[in-house]
């Protein structure tokens, strides 16, 4: 049986915090055909908004470690003003987007990390996808927008890496559709040189990916990137692509990951 194609989209916090890419990238996203779903980071607002409160910042390898504060602000910027600001502005494009969270329809269940070598705190690691209650949002009609923010099945909200919220979603969703996964953010796509926006890498295989972890190419926030998305294109996801807020509009510089 031929699967329907389902676009799921991440955006990063420093594209949503600019206005015109945030709008030159919504109107993209609307005149895209068929179902989509949108997943929003916001790291950056979440990071002054708790310096503001007096609080300090720290993340380790992409990713934040989430003490009680930094979860209420996080929980605030992210499934608040993040997510209803997005929702607001696709409404007013005709888009009839909805806005979520993991506790949402129990859409996004995790686990709280277990204490290793580091206590990430309140961070959540992705169990189950609520492919169903998805599938029904699609069905009729409407676009989902989730903040990244899951909920464990106790009800405890946990922070939850956006690009991981969207690799587990593109990978669930297989079941039914057959997902392209894209990561849209501050570059123009994954640099061989993070100095020189020229320099992207157009394909990224496992060899490569491999190589660029060694020589210490990919760092930081794209870390968390590319973590997963191996085990997508192992796992039904059959497209995915990385790059700057045009990435759904044009065909220039941009990176693939391929088998
Ligand atoms: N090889 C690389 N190519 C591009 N960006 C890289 C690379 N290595 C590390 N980065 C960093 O990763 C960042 C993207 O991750 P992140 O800030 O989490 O994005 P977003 O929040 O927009 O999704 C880039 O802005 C850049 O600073
Ligand atoms: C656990 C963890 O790291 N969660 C991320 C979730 C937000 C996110 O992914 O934001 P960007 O896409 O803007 O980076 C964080 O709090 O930064």
């Amino acid at each position: 049986m031929i699967k329907e194609t389902l676009k799921v989209i991440k955006i990063g916090g420093k594209l949503i915090e600019d206005e015109t890419k945030l709008q030159a990238f919504l109107l993209d996203f609307i005149a895209l055909q068929g179902p989509k779903i949108l997943v929003h980071g916001g790291g950056n607002m979440a990071t002054e908004i708790a310096a503001k409160l007096g609080f300090e910042t720290k993340m380790i390898d992409g990713r934040r470690i989430t003490d009680e504060n930094s979860l209420k602000v996080i929980v605030m910027t992210y499934a608040g003003w993040i997510n209803k600001t997005i929702v607001g502005k696709l409404q007013a494009l005709n888009c009839n987007a909805i806005g979520l969270c993991g506790a949402d329809g129990r859409s996004i269940i995790s686990k709280k990390r277990k204490v290793a070598e580091i206590d990430f705190g309140f961070v959540g690691d992705i169990e189950t996808i609520n492919t169903s209650f998805i599938n029904s949002l699609l069905k009729a009609g409407m676009v989902p927008v989730f903040s990244a923010i899951s909920c464990t099945s106790e009800g405890e909200l946990l922070n939850t890496n956006g690009d991981s919220v969207a690799a587990e979603i593109a990978m669930s969703m297989s079941e039914l559709y057959e997902p392209q996964l894209f990561y849209l953010f501050g570059k123009n796509g994954v640099l061989a040189d993070v100095t020189n926006e020229e320099s992207v890498i157009e394909h990224i295989d496992r060899n490569k990916y491999g190589e660029l972890l060694k020589d210490k190419v990919i760092t930081e926030g794209m870390l968390p990137k590319l973590q997963n998305c191996f085990e997508a294109l192992e796992k039904g996801v059959s497209k995915i692509c990385l790059g700057n807020e045009r990435l759904l509009s044009k065909t220039s510089l941009h990176t693939e990951i391929v088998k």
